[in-house]
């Protein structure tokens, strides 16, 4: 496909995620009906479509136009200060040249320095405050980061391999990596990020597809051989694996959906670890020295990969999973034994679900005290993440 066709099908598949559809779907969507298109066209288009989706508001801002798929491309273009009717030119699979309108429309809109602040940060309106309140002065640089594509980061498992070592056998099948400097596991992928999936590094377990942030959030966790560790909303196991790959231990998955837990199974034998997976009804109370709580969130620490999210979550949502994250707490508290410890993580930036729902925890239950927190960021080189450990009496 030609670099223009290529825009032509980010226009078809963004049109599609404005109209309603998925992201992963609506790619997947148009993948399967034009299989022509080769591996290298559809990582150019996904990568166009999710430049396109980080910076929603600028780029339309930028086209002068109402918000469309041709908006959106317009703008990107603009953005990289190419001329839009190099593309837009209607040869071959090109998209068609602008209308009279969209001419108009572009010749009228803003410069990027003369946009909104809130516009050219790409954030929407009613998150701005609260925004704003988590990250005091890093505000605009977290949010600029945003924008951006995040790194791709492994967490060399300890188990099968120091991280020198490991980082020379993924170079051997020609993935480059450095080490992160977050975390002790961390590598961050430098080159061919494509090979890793299909790589003997990963399906021996060497590796695990993992942000540096989770990473140091786990480092931190006071585990100690033989501990009885609960993860008590296991997902795919990402925690859970990175516990065990640190210590040896008695660790227990669990999941209110365990359909969720489906892969772990095969993960944990992938990296040499032994995870027990338990329903709610095999849970004992106080039975964990640590149990540890990655609720449903926001997510918007990982805008920057998962950048629908940034337009779809509303108040509403908002309010139900804070909601929903204080009943976690509460339940999952109950299984932690006397002495032993909390640890609560979000993948979100936002004090309503992080430090203020740590407080909120810690002043209607007795018995429990604060250790330590930390939000991590962008300008941590990872994604937004907040951890915190609390300790009960
Ligand atoms: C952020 S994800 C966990 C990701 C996972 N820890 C990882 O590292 O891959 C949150 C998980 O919480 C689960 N969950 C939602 N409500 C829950 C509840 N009431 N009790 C336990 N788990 C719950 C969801 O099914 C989801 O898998």
């Amino acid at each position: 496909m030609t670099p223009a066709a290529r825009i032509g099908a980010a226009i078809e598949i963004l049109d599609r995620i404005l109209g309603g559809a998925a992201a992963e779907q609506a790619l997947t969507g148009w993948a399967r009906a034009n299989r022509f298109a080769g591996s290298g066209d559809r990582a150019a288009i996904r990568d166009q479509v999710f430049d396109a989706l980080r910076c929603r508001r600028s780029f339309v801002a930028l086209s002068g136009g109402a918000e469309s798929g041709r908006a959106l491309m317009i703008g990107a273009l603009r953005a990289e200060g190419r001329p839009v009717g190099e593309v837009f030119s209607g040869d071959g699979y090109a998209p068609a040249p602008l209308s009279a309108e969209e001419a108009a429309n572009l010749a009228s809109a803003p410069s990027y320095e003369a946009l909104a602040e809130l516009v050219a940060l790409d954030c929407p309106d009613w998150l701005a405050p609260a925004l704003r309140d988590a990250l005091g002065e890093d505000f605009a640089q977290v949010m600029q980061a945003m924008r951006h594509r995040a790194p791709v980061i492994l967490r060399a498992n300890a188990a099968r391999g120091s991280r020198a070592e490991i980082r020379e056998a993924l170079a051997r099948e020609g993935i480059e990596s450095i080490p992160h400097p977050l975390a002790n596991h961390a590598l961050k992928v430098t080159g061919n990020a494509q090979k890793i999936r299909n790589s003997g590094a990963y399906s021996d377990g060497l590796v695990e597809l993992q942000d540096a942030a989770p990473q140091a959030a786990v480092e931190a966790l006071p585990l100690k051989p033989g501990m009885r560790v609960l993860d008590f909303c296991a997902g795919g196991g990402g925690k859970s694996l990175a516990m065990a790959a640190r210590n040896r231990g008695h660790y227990v998955a669990h999941d209110a959906a365990p359909s969720r837990m489906r892969d772990l199974p095969v993960r944990a034998r992938r990296a040499g670890a032994r995870i027990e997976i338990r329903d709610s009804a095999q849970l004992a109370t106080g039975a964990f020295d640590l149990v540890l709580i990655d609720v449903p969130c926001s997510g918007s620490g990982t805008w920057r990969r998962a950048p629908e999210a940034k337009w779809t979550l509303g108040p509403d949502r908002l309010a139900e999973l804070v909601g929903l994250q204080a009943r976690i707490f509460d339940t999952a508290a109950r299984h932690v034994a006397p002495g032993g410890s909390l640890a609560y993580m979000t993948c979100s930036l936002l004090g309503a679900e992080n430090r203020a729902q740590v407080a909120a925890f810690l002043a209607r239950t007795p018995g429990w005290r604060l250790v330590t927190n930390r939000l991590y960021s962008p300008l941590d080189d990872s994604d937004g993440f907040f951890g915190a450990l609390l300790m009960r009496d």
